[in-house]
């Protein structure tokens, strides 16, 4: 199917024309072992798009994973060459994972428009690892398949299941009342994680990667095996073999992230209880892809659907279950049914997503409900605004019952939830006052933390979900309602408000907030707003640019210096600021110059 089409490593490896180059490119490949039989058979020369390192345990079984990558990519009649990607582990960067999607995204661009490759397998896996190899797919839009490495297995402590994360925020207040040592602290935590792979919770993780079969980017059934499994390894030499296919085809991600594509993942994000970074990264990806995906997309598309997924963190079961009980296109043809699915959207398989999944059944019904037997009705995010902020994204799914009956269920009682601010700048501020006494904080307390966005922390961090005083978790009250510009673990079960745009760092509202505000949150009308007069807000924000504006740490890196520079805010997805226009570098830009 390749006929009458010229793979673009023939400009590198076969390109009479310009035979001295020819030689220059071929000789240096041919250093370690590839002949020129090989590179000039016409053959074509697929990428494996390594994020798996020791930097980066969650993605690190990729490692073992691309020798069936490359037995599939050459059974198929590729030629397989690997090449590492810029680590990306959001347990280990610091100060944030944040700052790396868009160097990594930078770094992949470079990688796969800049080098002779016509296809290429991008090696998903922690939080950020996914979105940055699909932007970075989509800014060059040559062929390319997502491989999932999967989640862990299940964690276990005496005879319960401990989820990534999750069993974390819990630990923190058994630890913080005395009910555990530092020892046990550890050991449980540690539980979590008995296995490769990634967060076995519906985390950020497991979200990406189920968007990105949602999406039509991944085999069909694959995000959900765990990465143990004998099937992950099967899946790794079907996805080598498919890729090859797909550079015949001409398959690329342009023709896949579409418009009702991204709409389909915002559904199936609801109905998995996806993590609320989701918005921000697709919201990156559809921009380098060019489609266009207002925020309030996740409101009018995604909360009306019900949550069908019952992992943790606002379920009970984790990934080896969620595979089990069908994965994504379990979940996929539930919502079919209702509906919801724009069932042509093109995958890489070469199928849509209704041939691939009309008629596959939930195998166990406790861990996907089926459409009729929702865990939560109406579970998407809501998408909130006032006059502090312009957008900022709540998870409904994780609102209690109770909050969610007196707040949230009736449009036509106006009953809103009215609290006294406590603001921290910052996690060390936060964890240096909590349990401070004096701060004489109560149920009737919202937790503020600031200064925790992408220009602010720099990267955004994952800290607006806060543990209610020591105090107060001994009285029972084991939640608060927290309000942040940061981000917020996937595995965390909170319903707060974050990814508060614009932040405080960049003259955003919050940066206006005094401890003993009184802010009032009403979710119907879907407003926060700090009862101040414009006149006082007027006189803070003269206050704050007198005194230079909200202050946050200075750069430490050249990174941050320059991603502090470009960044954009987190509703737009947090992309640098112009890079977006740079489109389809393979069709639009041919190949670059030659480099002697
Ligand atoms: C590191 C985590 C737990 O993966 C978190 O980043 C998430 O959002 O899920």
């Amino acid at each position: 199917m390749t006929e009458g089409r010229k793979l673009r490593s023939r400009e590198w490896f076969d390109n009479p024309a310009n035979i001295d180059m020819t030689a220059l490119y071929l000789e240096r490949y041919l250093n370690f072992g590839l002949s020129l039989e090989e590179l000039q058979s016409g053959k074509p020369i697929i990428g494996i798009a390594q994020t798996g390192s020791d930097l980066s345990p969650c993605n690190r079984h990729h490692l073992v994973l691309a020798e069936r990558l490359r037995d599939g990519i050459r059974e198929a009649g590729g030629i397989p060459l690997e090449f590492p990607v810029h680590p990306i582990q959001e347990t280990g960067k610091r100060p944030t994972a944040g700052l790396d999607r868009n160097l990594a995204y930078l770094g992949l661009v470079e990688a796969l428009y800049g080098y002779p490759i016509d296809g290429v397998v991008l090696t998903t896996g922690c939080d950020k690892t996914t979105p940055a190899c699909l932007m970075a797919a989509a800014t060059v839009n040559i062929p390319a398949i997502a491989l999932s490495v999967g989640p862990m297995l299940n964690g276990w402590h005496k005879g319960e299941r401990t989820g990534s994360g999750t069993i974390v925020w819990k630990a923190r207040q058994l630890l913080a009342t005395g009910q555990i040592d530092d020892a046990q602290f550890i050991r449980l935590v540690a539980s979590s994680a008995p296995s490769t792979g990634y967060c076995n919770t519906m985390g950020t993780a497991t979200t990406m990667n189920s968007l990105a079969e949602a999406l039509g980017m991944m085999l069909p059934g694959s995000a959900a095996i765990p990465a143990p499994y004998r099937d992950r390894q099967e899946c790794a030499w079907r996805t080598g073999k498919r890729i090859v296919d797909m550079v015949a085809e001409d398959l690329k991600p342009s023709d896949i992230m579409t418009l009702d594509a991204f709409r389909n993942a915002i559904v199936v994000n609801s109905a998995i209880g996806g993590s609320t970074n989701a918005p921000i990264h697709l919201a990156a990806m559809a921009r380098h892809v060019g489609v266009d995906l207002p925020l309030k997309e996740w409101e009018r598309l995604g909360h009306e659907v019900p949550l069908l997924v019952n992992l943790q963190p606002v379920g009970e079961y984790l990934g080896e279950d969620y595979y089990r009980a069908g994965g994504v296109p379990a979940v996929v043809n539930q919502l079919m049914g209702a509906g919801l699915i724009a069932e042509d959207a093109l995958t890489v398989n070469g199928r849509t997503i209704g041939e691939n999944c009309r008629g596959v059944a939930i195998e166990e019904e406790a861990v996907i409900h089926p459409w009729g037997q929702p865990l939560v009705e109406n579970a998407g995010f809501l998408v909130l605004s006032g006059n502090l902020f312009d957008a900022a994204i709540m998870k409904t799914s994780a609102i209690s019952a109770d909050f969610r009956a007196r707040y949230l269920s009736d449009p036509a009682d106006p009953e809103a939830f009215t609290g006294t601010v406590a603001v921290f700048d910052g996690p060390e501020d936060y964890h240096h006052r909590i349990d401070d006494p004096a701060m004489a904080l109560d149920d009737n307390t919202i937790l503020v933390m600031r200064g925790a966005g992408p220009v602010g922390y720099p990267g955004a961090a994952e800290v607006v979900n806060m543990r209610p005083p020591a105090y107060l978790i001994s009285q029972g009250i084991d939640a608060i309602p927290c309000v942040g510009d940061g981000r917020q673990s996937g595995t965390s079960g909170s319903p707060s408000i974050l990814n508060v745009s614009p932040e405080a760092a960049v003259a955003g509202g919050l940066a206006l907030l005094k401890t003993g505000d009184r802010l009032r949150v009403d979710l119907k009308s879907r407003r926060v707003d700090v009862l101040l007069e414009e006149a006082e807000l007027d006189a803070r924000r003269a206050e704050l640019a007198a005194g230079g504006g909200y202050q946050f740490p200075a750069s430490q890196t050249p990174w941050q210096e320059i991603q502090r520079k470009l960044v954009g805010q987190l509703d737009s997805g947090a992309i640098l600021e112009g890079s977006e226009k740079y489109q389809r570098l393979a069709q639009t830009q041919g190949v670059p110059r030659d480099n002697h």
